[in-house]
């Protein structure tokens, strides 16, 4: 007994002197916190602390626990203390009032291993390095304007049908219907072709953009079913896709054909050709003339002689051929822009229409290809001079030494292009010239003042003379600003992603260039719908491209490489036929009344046909 009770009182005693030393201790330290008006921890186990309480829930917890000890409480996990907030006055207490103080981090070990020590941003302690760190991230990666950045900014489609789109908008003149339909949706829009996805450019800057700011990555052509049909697999200039092929075709086009050098020298040609007409319109003496006809023949005729040597025997039935080549062009083939439906082309008789054709024009083209390989072999002078365009494409397909190499379809197809891009503009440009002076006479008076002068009584206007005439210039450009012969370029396609003023434009879309909008534009033009030539006499915008508010030729690598072709014919014929005659209109009509109607096929032409009564002038 006295044993145990010895062994109590010696093992009591180090706890009790402990308890005593201790006792004043927490006193102490318990009056020193009240002082401090420290935070009571809630009741918590020893080592562990409030960890238990945590759950795999710990915001639920930690809610209950709130709803019991209050929106502010002090836990314990294991042994280090933790402040839980959870009211709206505590979040402000912490995140604004004391921000600065409470912006440090604690050191957690996984944490700190997983950062490189916190040299990340969220686990860095509170100091320069974090502030560094953060505000280089914010500025190049979280930022509005960068966040914004990375938003894709697609171009709102306008409202359209279930599988046809907007194709039933288009009408039978799309210029006309999507000029209105821009001033509705913007001079950017997008539109649906079935569910060919197109944008439709109504604006100057608009086609400064595509043609020019981003002209390589839109410089491709969509594929179209019939165009492809009627261009042996788009083997010519117009609608072979963007490339080496198209480059190396358009370039010895050019070279051969449409370079100044070349359509200078088709000089003798023009004026044979020009006095023929002029000829003929005096022998009708006061009787009526289809201008209209003998513009369509004359141009014709150039074209046929530059580009195949000579006026052929069937040639009206080439001529027929070729209208129904250039209808066919323009004929929106559904199949183009909803695959599934291509058999309605087939249905509405469009495939065999095409076929017929290409076989017609096919057997056309080989006949004039076998008459050149012959005349080659018999006579082969080597004169440069008196090759036509087929000679030149079939020495080049003859050279071995050539780097570039193409069959005998491609020559087919280039004079396919030749034909159909030069021949219905260029008449059709003259015909609205004249029709336009016929109904202002007193353009038309003007006009023959500056020949009349020019020509100073010489029986024809030569080529030399146009550079004087300034007049007849503003003439041409205003005709060609007021009946642009392609209303809507022939449509590119973008050949990679691009931003397109703002809007992310994806690879493959079709962008169609509204170009008669643009120069009826009244915030470019005043008075736009009005023939005035005088506009341009003091301006220098002119058609070649650079002035993006006048593109009949498009502008660009894809622009028309046929400008100097075309308006060579374009002037001498104007200047003779003006200069020689004096236009009326048959049964005393009066010029007002002159049907200016238009038939919209790939080019605008006029609907009827231009009947004039000539008188010679002199
Ligand atoms: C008034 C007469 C003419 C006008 C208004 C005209 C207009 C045009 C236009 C708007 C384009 C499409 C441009 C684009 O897509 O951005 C074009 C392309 C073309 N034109 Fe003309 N053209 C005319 C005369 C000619 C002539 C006389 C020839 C040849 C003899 C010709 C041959 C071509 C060719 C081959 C292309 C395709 C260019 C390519 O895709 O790279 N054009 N033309």
């Amino acid at each position: 007994m006295f044993l145990s009770f010895q062994f109590l009182v010696f093992s009591l005693v180090p706890f009790l002197v402990l308890l005593l030393l201790l006792i004043p201790f927490q006193w102490l330290s318990s009056t020193s916190k009240k002082q401090k008006n420290t935070l009571p921890s809630i009741p918590k186990l020893p080592i562990i602390g409030n960890l238990h309480q945590l759950g795999s829930a710990p915001h639920f917890s930690l809610r209950a626990l709130s709803k019991i000890h209050g929106s502010l409480m002090l836990i314990h996990l294991g042994s280090v203390p933790v402040v839980v907030v959870s009211s709206v006055e505590g979040a402000r207490a912490v995140l604004k009032t004391h921000d600065l103080i409470f912006s440090n981090r604690p050191k957690l070990s996984i944490p700190a291993k997983l950062t490189y020590g916190a040299k990340d941003i969220g686990f860095a302690p509170y100091g320069e390095h974090w502030r560094q760190v953060k505000s280089i991230t914010v500025v190049h990666l979280l930022g509005r304007k960068r966040v914004r950045s990375f938003r894709k900014n697609t171009l709102p489609s306008i409202p359209k049908f279930p599988i046809i789109g907007n194709l039933h908008q288009l009408g039978s003149a799309p210029h006309l219907s999507l000029r209105a339909l821009s001033k509705k949706h913007g001079s950017l829009m997008l539109i649906h072709l079935g569910s060919v996805p197109v944008v439709v450019v109504s604006s100057a800057e608009g086609a400064r953009a595509v043609l020019k700011t981003h002209d390589l990555i839109f410089s491709n052509r969509p594929k179209l079913s019939i165009p492809a049909k009627l261009t042996y697999g788009a083997k010519d200039i117009g609608f072979a896709p963007y490339g080496e092929y198209w480059r190396q075709v358009k370039s010895i086009t050019v070279v051969h054909l449409l370079s100044r050098k070349r359509v200078r020298s088709f000089r003798s040609i023009r004026e044979r050709e020009t006095i023929s007409m002029i000829d003929m319109m005096g022998k009708t003496r006061g009787s009526v003339v289809d201008l209209s006809e003998m513009i369509i023949s004359l141009t014709n005729n150039i074209i046929c002689q530059v580009a195949l040597g000579r006026i052929y025997g069937d040639y009206k039935k080439f001529k027929e051929l070729l209208v129904a080549f250039q209808n066919l062009l323009g004929v929106m083939s559904v199949g183009s822009y909803i695959p599934w439906l291509s058999w309605v082309d087939w249905l509405r008789g469009l495939e065999g229409r095409t076929n017929k054709v290409v076989k017609e024009l096919d057997e056309f083209f080989d006949g004039v290809i076998e008459e050149h390989i012959n005349k080659n072999k018999m006579v082969n002078d080597g004169n440069e001079k008196e090759k036509d365009l087929v000679d030149i494409l079939l020495d080049i397909q003859r050279d071995d030494t050539a780097d570039f190499k193409f069959e005998r379809d491609t020559i087919k197809a280039v004079i396919a292009d030749v034909f159909s891009g030069g021949t219905d503009t260029t008449f059709s440009s003259i015909e609205w010239a004249l029709s336009e002076l016929i109904r202002h006479p007193k353009t038309m008076e003007k006009l023959q003042v500056e020949v009349t002068k020019i020509a100073q009584g010489r029986p024809m206007i030569t080529e030399d003379d146009m550079v004087n005439m300034h007049y007849l210039k503003a003439v041409l450009k205003e005709t060609l600003r007021l009946h642009t012969p392609f209303p809507i370029l022939v449509p590119h396609e973008s050949r990679q992603d691009v931003n397109l003023m703002g809007y992310d434009i994806p690879q493959g879309t079709q962008v169609m260039i509204n170009v008669s909008a643009i120069a009826t534009d009244p915030l470019l033009w005043d008075e736009p719908d009005k023939f005035k030539p005088e506009r341009f006499l003091n301006s220098s915008i002119d058609y070649k491209g650079f002035d993006f508010e006048l593109l009949p030729f498009g502008a660009g690598r894809r622009g028309c490489p046929g400008i100097e072709f075309t308006v060579a014919i374009n002037e001498l014929v104007l200047a003779n036929i003006v200069y020689k005659y004096d236009l009326a209109l048959p049964n005393d009509g009066r010029p007002e009344e002159l049907d200016m109607s238009e038939i919209v096929g790939i080019v605008v032409r006029k609907k009827l046909p231009l009947l004039v009564v000539p008188t010679p002038r002199f």
